[in-house]
């Protein structure tokens, strides 16, 4: 890894742009012919980037057994302990409908709904992501979602992960179809012969996931752009450079486009950290993948101040942020652009992905500065409930029907002086 100077000017935005020319016309290619020749699509395309045919797309309840019959208890027990945790995280941010009364009688609120039909997307192409069912799912069983529509990619045997579906069982999902990328991003959106269509889909996925999400918000709601992992280390002379590697190549494990950069006050670091990801990258099972992804996307940026290094943070607007330093809250209370923040040595961003709580759906490519974390409120809409009393009516007629006027919207104007001409004689003219 290349170790840089932070200097004025240098940019540490991500370099991935939201894919390119070609990615996005294949996905729009994909879209056009889901949308036009339902499952038939489906099959074509599963069949050229998975390599199978998935046969049914529905998953059997007889898959469901095997699979909860292909993991071991203490397996089971883990996918269970990590789906309790995240239950609880989100069930704290359940919100409730409210509403208001002033002393005219009038009430005021906003009636909560949980959204009718919901498709997850669980990435599947080059790894399996049970605890991404987890993520998706349980907000949304929190936030009471009726329909819980899974989809992911089937592996080279045609069929979902164990794991996949055993953590699907155990979320209370019993929609699931066996198709992924961006065909199956259509089929949530506009549904085909056997895929009902949803009103949102959420997850993460990678570029043509991400680009067709995109492509297809307006006909259907989004939740963000969850794409390629990120991770960005803020460090300074106390982290132990072994653990920092660790936990970079923890994310460019994922994809060859994915993420993970040092930001960090001590060259020693920087120093040590570039030779040891030349060294624990050798290792890695999926070596390829993450040494692509070093290679293209891994930066080591050494900062003079701390200053500095928080600035370039919020520039990056990172999906994870790891803080090793002193002083580590202190320096969290800085921050203002990071879709997660995982503060000292022992919060390795894979606590995060697995088992503390929080969601790992998580927006990336510089989206924190205005997206958030997949949560509850990403399940349940909002209607404004208005219930004006009489006394309060009469006494803001004039005043609402003088505002009509300044748009000139006659007929608004009307609507309210309309009530007031029955009883006390101020109708229109
Ligand atoms: N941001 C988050 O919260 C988060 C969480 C988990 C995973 N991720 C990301 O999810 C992604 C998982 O990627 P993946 O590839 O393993 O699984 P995936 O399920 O996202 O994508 C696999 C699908 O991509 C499609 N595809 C592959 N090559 C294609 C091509 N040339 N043209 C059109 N479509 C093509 C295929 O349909 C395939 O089924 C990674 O980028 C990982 O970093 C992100
Ligand atoms: N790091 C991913 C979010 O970018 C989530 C994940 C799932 N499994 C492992 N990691």
């Amino acid at each position: 890894m290349k170790i840089e100077r932070f200097a004025e000017g240098i940019s540490l935005k991500r370099s991935v742009e939201a894919g390119t020319a070609d990615q996005r016309k294949a996905v729009q290619d994909i879209i056009y012919d889901v949308r036009k020749s339902g499952n038939a699509a489906l099959h074509t395309y599963t069949e050229r980037f998975d390599g199978v045919s998935p046969g049914e797309l529905l998953v059997s309840e007889q898959e469901m057994e095997d699979a909860t019959a292909a993991l071991t208890a203490e397996q089971l027990d883990i996918i269970q302990e990590a789906a309790n945790n995240i239950r609880m995280f989100h069930e704290k941010q359940i919100r409730n409908s409210w509403f208001t009364t002033d002393d005219t009688g009038t009430m005021l609120g906003q009636k909560l709904t949980p959204l009718d039909a919901v498709g997850v997307y669980v990435p599947g192409g080059t790894a399996a992501y049970p605890s991404s069912v987890l993520m998706n799912a349980l907000p949304a069983k929190a936030a009471g979602v009726e329909r819980i529509v899974m989809v992911s990619p089937p592996g080279k045997d045609g069929k979902l992960s164990p794991a996949v579906l055993a953590a699907a069982k155990i979320a209370g999902v019993k929609e699931i179809y066996k198709v992924g990328g961006a065909q199956a991003i259509a089929a949530l959106a506009y549904g085909t012969e056997t895929i009902k269509k949803v009103d949102k889909i959420v997850g993460p996925g990678n570029i043509y996931v991400a680009l067709a999400k995109r492509e297809v918000f307006g006909d259907v709601a989004i939740d963000m752009i969850a794409g390629p992992s990120e991770i960005a280390i803020l460090a300074d002379e106390t982290a132990i450079a072994a653990e920092v590697t660790a936990d970079l190549l923890s994310q460019a494990e994922h994809d060859v486009r994915a993420c993970s950069v040092l930001v960090t006050t001590s060259t020693s670091l920087a120093e040590e950290v570039a030779s040891e990801v030349t060294k624990q990258v050798a290792l890695l099972p999926r070596h390829d993948i993450a040494a692509a992804s070093i290679r293209d996307y891994g930066r080591i940026v050494v900062c003079g101040k701390m200053a500095e290094a928080v600035e370039a943070i919020n520039e990056l607007a990172p999906e994870h942020l790891e803080i090793v330093t002193k002083d580590a809250l202190e320096i969290m209370a800085k921050i203002r652009h990071a879709g997660a923040i995982f503060i000292g040595r022992f919060s390795s961003e894979p606590v995060g992905d697995y088992f503390a709580g929080p969601n790992h759906v998580l927006p990336t490519n510089g989206t924190a500065r205005f997206s958030s974390p997949l949560n509850v409120d990403d399940f349940q809409k909002k209607s404004s409930i208005i219930m004006y009393s009489e006394t309060a009516f009469r006494k803001n007629a004039e005043k609402i029907a003088a505002f009509a006027r300044m748009e000139g919207l006659e007929a608004h104007a009307r609507a309210i002086e309309s009530r007031s001409v029955n009883e006390s004689g101020k109708g229109p003219e």
